[in-house]
C-alpha cells in the first residue's frame, strides 16, 4: 500500500514559494487552509487519508524507528478532522486500545504540528525573500523614477532648443524669401544687361578679329626676329664656348706637357741612376763569379788531394792489414815454435827480435794511419768549409742576379713607361700645335735702318688693347690706317731667341714625324734673311734655320737614350723664277735644270738629281749653310743681283727609329725664305723686272691658294704650276704644320708693299683651321687679292 503524503519528498520553502509566485494567483496564496496543499486533481476523504496515514504509519514505524519523522501535508479539512477527532466507543472501554488510539492521535497531531511550523518557517523565509524584494523593486523604481526625471527634464530641454531652432529656421526662411526676390530682382536686371552685353560682344568680337589678324603679324614678326637672335646668341655662345675650350684645351695640354716634361726628366734621372747601379752590380757580380771559380778550383784541387790521400789512407791499411795478418801468422808461427820446444832460443830471440820489429813497425804504421786520419780529418773540414763558401756565394751569387733580374724589369719597365710618356707627349704636342692652328701666321716688322726713310713718319704701330696685344699690327698708308691680327707679332725690339722660342715647337714637330714648313714673306729688305739665317758670324744673331737645325740635333741626341736613332739628309735649292738651282752642287753647272718629281704615293716629292747631304752634327749644317749663302752670292753675281727675288728653300728630311719599340718616323721639315716683292715705286722697275715680280707674286698668290684649299681638306686643288708650290704640296695640309713669318720694314716709302705683304699674309691666316667657316669665308673674300 502506497501513501502518497509519505513517500513524497518534504516541501521546501522555495518550492512553495515557487508556487504561490508562479503558479498560484496573488489573492490564494495566503490561504493556508481553504484547500489542500497538494497538487490539483487529488481528492481525497479526510478520514481515510488519515486512516491510510496511520496504517501507513503503522507500516513505516519500524522502518522510521529512530529517525527524525518525516514531515507529511496537511489539508484544512484534514487538520479539523484531527481536531474534530473523538474517540471510537468499542474503544472506550478498552484502555489499551484507548492508549493505542490516543499515541496515534498524538503523533499524527505532532506530525500535524511539525508540518505547521515547518511551513510557517516557509512562510516567514518567503515574507523575509519577498520584503527582500520588494525592498529592491521599490529601489529600482526610485531610480527608473529618477531617471525618467532627469529624461522628462532632458526632453524638456531639448524641446526648448527645438522651439529656439524653429524660431531661427523661420527667421532664416524669411529672410531667404527677401534675398530670394531681391535675386529675382538682380537677375532680371542681370539678364538685361546681358543682353546689352551680348550686342556689344558682337560689336566687340568683329573689332577683336581685326586686332587678332594685326597681333599675328605681329607675333609671326616677334617669333621671327626672335629666332634671329637665338641663332646670333647661340652662335655666340658658340663661338665663346669655342674660344674657351681652346684655351682650356690649350692650357690642359699645356700643363699636361710640363708634367710629361717633368715626369720624362725625372724616368730619365733615374734611368741613369739605374744604369750606374746595374753597372755596378754587374762589377760586383763579376768579382763574384771570379771568386765563385777561385772557391770552385780550390774545392776540386781539395777534391783531387782528397781522392790522393783517400788512396794513400786505403793503401796504408792495406799495408796494415797485411801486416797484421804476418803478425798473426808470425804469432802463430811463434806458438808453433814454441810448442815446438825443439827450437833453439837465438831462433827465438831473433824471431821475438822480429816480431818486435814488427810491432815497432806496425805501431809507427799506426801513427802514420793515424796522422794520415788528421789530416784526412782536416782536409774533410777544409772541404766542408770550401762547400759552405761555395753555397755562400752560391746564394749570393742568386740574390745578385735576382736584384739585377728586379734592375732589369724596372729598367725596361721605366723604359716602357717612357715611351709611352714619350708618344703621349708627341701627341699632346701635336694637339697643342693643333690648336694653336696647323697653319700659323707671325709678323715681324724690324727696327728702323740708317737709309730708311725718316724716323719721325712712324708707318707701324702695335695696339695696346688687351684683344689685340701681341697679336695686332697696324700700318699708316696715305693717311688710312690698316688694321691686322696674326697669331703673334714681333715688334722691332724681338730678338732672334726670342722668335726661335715661338717656333722651336714646331721644330720638335718634324722630328716627331710630321711635316713642316717655315716661311720667311715680306717685301725686299724687310728682315726675310735676317729671321731665317741671321748674320754669319754672330751667335746671338742666328736665324731661324741654324736655331731650329740645332735644336734638331741637339734633341735627336737626347732621345737617343730613349731608343731613337735619327738619319738626316739636307738639301738646299733655290727658286728663281721657275727655275730650280742646286745650292749644294760640288760643281757650277749653271744651266742644268732640275724637275720635281711625285713618289708613287703621291706623298713625297723630290727633285731626282738634287745634291743630298747625310749630317750627323749641327757643325756640319753651318758648314752646308755657308756653302749654299756662298751659292747663292756666285747666283746673285751671275744673275745680276737678282737673286733676292728668288725663293730659298732648305729641306731636312727625317728619318727616325726607335730600337726599342721599332717605331719609325718621318719628318720633313722646310726652312723657306721666299722671294720679296720688289720695292717697285722706289726702283721704278719696268720690263723683265716687273715681270719677273709679277712671278713672283703669281707663284706666291698660287702658294696660299694651295694652302687654303689643303687647309679646307677642299677636293679641288687650284692651280698648282708654279715649281714652289708642286714642290711644297705634300709638305702642306692634313697634319702638316705651316708657319709664315711676315716681315715688315717700317720705312714710310715702302708702307705700300708693307700693306701688300700684310693683306696677302692676311689671305694665309683666313686658313687657319678652327675658324668657323662664316667668318672664314667672310675673312677670306675681305682678303682675296689678285697678284700678277
Ligand atoms: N730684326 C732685325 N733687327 C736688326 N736688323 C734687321 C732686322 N731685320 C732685318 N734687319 C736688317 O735689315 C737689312 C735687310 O734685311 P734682309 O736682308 O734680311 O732682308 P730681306 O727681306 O731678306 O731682303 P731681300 O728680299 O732683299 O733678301 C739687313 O741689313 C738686316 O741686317
Amino acid at each position: 500500500m502506497n501513501s502518497r503524503n509519505q513517500n513524497r519528498p518534504p516541501r521546501s520553502p522555495s518550492n512553495m514559494q515557487r508556487k504561490i509566485g508562479e503558479e498560484i494567483p496573488s489573492d490564494k496564496r495566503r490561504r493556508i487552509g481553504g484547500e489542500r496543499m497538494v497538487a490539483p486533481g487529488r481528492a481525497r476523504t479526510p478520514f481515510g487519508a488519515i486512516k491510510n496515514r496511520s496504517e501507513a504509519n503503522d507500516g513505516g514505524t519500524s522502518a522510521a524507528e529512530g529517525s527524525e519523522p518525516s514531515i507529511v501535508d496537511f489539508t484544512k479539512e484534514e487538520v479539523e478532522a484531527l481536531l474534530n477527532e473523538r474517540m471510537k466507543k468499542e474503544t472506550r472501554l478498552d484502555t489499551k486500545k484507548k492508549m493505542e488510539q490516543m499515541g496515534e492521535l498524538i503523533k499524527r497531531l505532532k506530525n500535524c504540528v511539525r508540518w505547521f511550523k515547518r511551513v510557517e518557517e516557509g512562510y516567514v523565509q518567503e515574507k523575509e525573500k519577498l520584503q527582500t524584494d520588494l525592498d529592491s523593486l521599490d529601489k529600482k523604481c526610485v531610480d527608473i523614477e529618477n531617471e525618467m526625471k532627469i529624461k522628462i527634464a532632458e526632453l524638456n530641454e531639448a524641446i526648448s532648443n527645438m522651439r529656439m531652432t524653429i524660431s531661427s529656421l523661420e527667421e532664416k526662411i524669411a529672410k531667404e524669401e527677401s534675398d530670394k526676390l531681391e535675386a529675382v530682382e538682380c537677375y532680371r536686371k542681370e539678364k538685361e544687361a546681358r543682353n546689352e552685353a551680348e550686342q556689344m560682344n558682337v560689336s566687340l568680337t568683329t573689332e577683336l578679329e581685326k586686332v587678332s589678324n594685326a597681333k599675328l603679324a605681329a607675333e609671326q614678326k616677334a617669333i621671327a626676329n626672335e629666332d634671329l637672335y637665338n641663332r646670333s646668341q647661340e652662335y655666340n655662345v658658340s663661338l665663346q664656348q669655342y674660344n674657351s675650350r681652346l684655351q682650356s684645351n690649350l692650357d690642359t695640354a699645356n700643363q699636361q706637357n710640363n708634367q710629361l716634361q717633368t715626369a720624362k726628366s725625372t724616368i730619365v734621372d733615374t734611368l741613369s741612376n739605374v744604369r750606374v747601379h746595374n753597372k755596378a752590380l754587374q762589377e760586383q757580380l763579376a768579382s763574384l763569379k771570379a771568386s765563385q771559380d777561385e772557391a770552385t778550383k780550390a774545392k776540386d784541387m781539395l777534391a783531387i788531394e782528397l781522392k790522393c790521400l783517400r788512396d794513400e789512407l786505403k793503401q796504408i791499411r792495406d799495408d796494415r792489414d797485411r801486416q797484421l795478418g804476418q803478425v798473426q801468422s808470425l804469432t802463430g808461427e811463434v806458438a808453433k815454435y814454441k810448442e815446438y820446444t825443439g827450437k833453439s832460443s837465438e831462433q827465438l830471440g831473433t824471431l821475438t827480435a822480429k816480431t818486435s820489429a814488427l810491432e815497432e813497425v806496425c805501431t809507427s804504421q799506426r801513427q802514420q794511419i793515424d796522422m794520415l786520419q788528421q789530416q784526412l780529418n782536416a782536409e774533410k773540414e777544409k772541404l766542408k768549409m770550401a762547400d759552405l763558401l761555395h753555397s755562400e756565394t752560391r746564394t749570393v751569387f742568386e740574390d745578385q742576379k735576382r736584384i739585377i733580374d728586379q734592375l732589369r724589369e724596372r729598367l725596361e719597365e721605366k723604359e716602357q713607361q717612357l715611351n709611352e710618356g714619350e708618344s703621349l707627349r708627341k701627341k699632346l704636342h701635336n694637339t697643342i700645335l693643333e690648336l694653336k692652328g696647323n697653319i700659323r701666321v707671325f709678323a715681324r716688322v724690324r727696327p728702323l735702318l740708317s737709309d730708311d726713310g725718316p724716323a719721325a713718319d712712324m708707318v707701324v704701330s702695335f695696339p695696346s688693347s688687351t684683344e689685340a696685344l701681341g697679336r695686332g699690327v697696324e700700318l699708316a698708308q696715305s693717311g688710312q690706317k690698316y688694321s691686322f691680327t696674326f697669331d703673334k707679332v714681333f715688334d722691332h725690339k724681338a730678338s732672334q731667341e726670342h722668335v726661335f722660342t715661338e717656333i722651336s715647337q714646331l721644330v720638335q714637330s718634324a722630328l716627331d714625324g710630321y711635316k713642316v714648313c717655315i716661311f720667311a714673306y715680306g717685301q725686299t729688305g724687310s728682315g726675310k734673311t735676317y729671321t731665317m739665317i741671321g748674320r754669319p758670324g754672330s751667335p746671338e744673331l742666328k736665324g731661324m734655320i741654324p736655331r731650329s737645325l740645332e735644336q734638331i740635333f741637339l734633341v735627336s741626341q737626347a732621345l737617343k737614350d730613349q731608343g731613337w736613332k735619327y738619319t738626316m739628309q739636307a738639301s738646299v735649292l733655290e727658286i728663281y723664277n721657275e727655275t730650280i738651282r742646286d745650292l749644294l752642287s760640288p760643281t757650277e753647272n749653271p744651266g742644268k735644270k732640275y724637275n720635281i718629281v711625285h713618289d708613287a704615293n703621291g706623298k713625297n716629292t723630290y727633285v731626282p738629281e738634287l745634291t743630298i747631304v747625310d749630317v750627323c752634327g749641327a757643325d756640319e749644317i753651318s758648314t752646308l749653310l755657308q756653302k749654299a749663302a756662298q751659292s747663292r752670292s756666285v747666283g746673285r753675281t751671275q744673275m745680276n743681283e737678282q737673286s733676292s727675288r728668288s725663293h730659298f728653300v732648305f729641306t731636312l728630311r727625317i728619318s727616325g727609329i726607335n730600337e726599342n719599340t721599332e717605331q719609325q718616323v718621318q719628318g720633313v721639315l722646310n726652312l723657306i725664305d721666299l722671294a720679296g716683292s720688289e720695292r717697285l715705286s722706289k726702283s721704278g722697275a719696268t720690263g723683265d723686272r716687273l715681270n719677273e715680280t709679277k712671278a713672283i707674286n703669281k707663284s706666291l698668290s698660287c702658294l696660299s691658294d694651295v694652302i687654303f684649299a689643303l687647309a679646307k681638306k677642299e677636293d679641288h686643288v687650284p692651280f698648282r704650276n708654279s715649281k714652289l708650290t708642286t714642290l711644297l704640296q705634300p709638305c702642306l695640309g692634313g697634319d702638316s704644320k705651316t708657319l709664315m713669318f711676315v716681315n715688315i720694314s717700317p720705312d714710310p716709302s715702302s708702307s705700300g708693299e708693307s700693306l701688300c705683304s700684310l693683306r696677302f699674309a692676311a689671305r694665309v691666316n683666313s686658313c687657319e683651321i678652327g675658324i668657323p667657316r662664316r667668318q672664314t669665308s667672310a675673312k677670306l673674300s675681305d682678303s682675296r687679292l689678285s697678284y700678277g
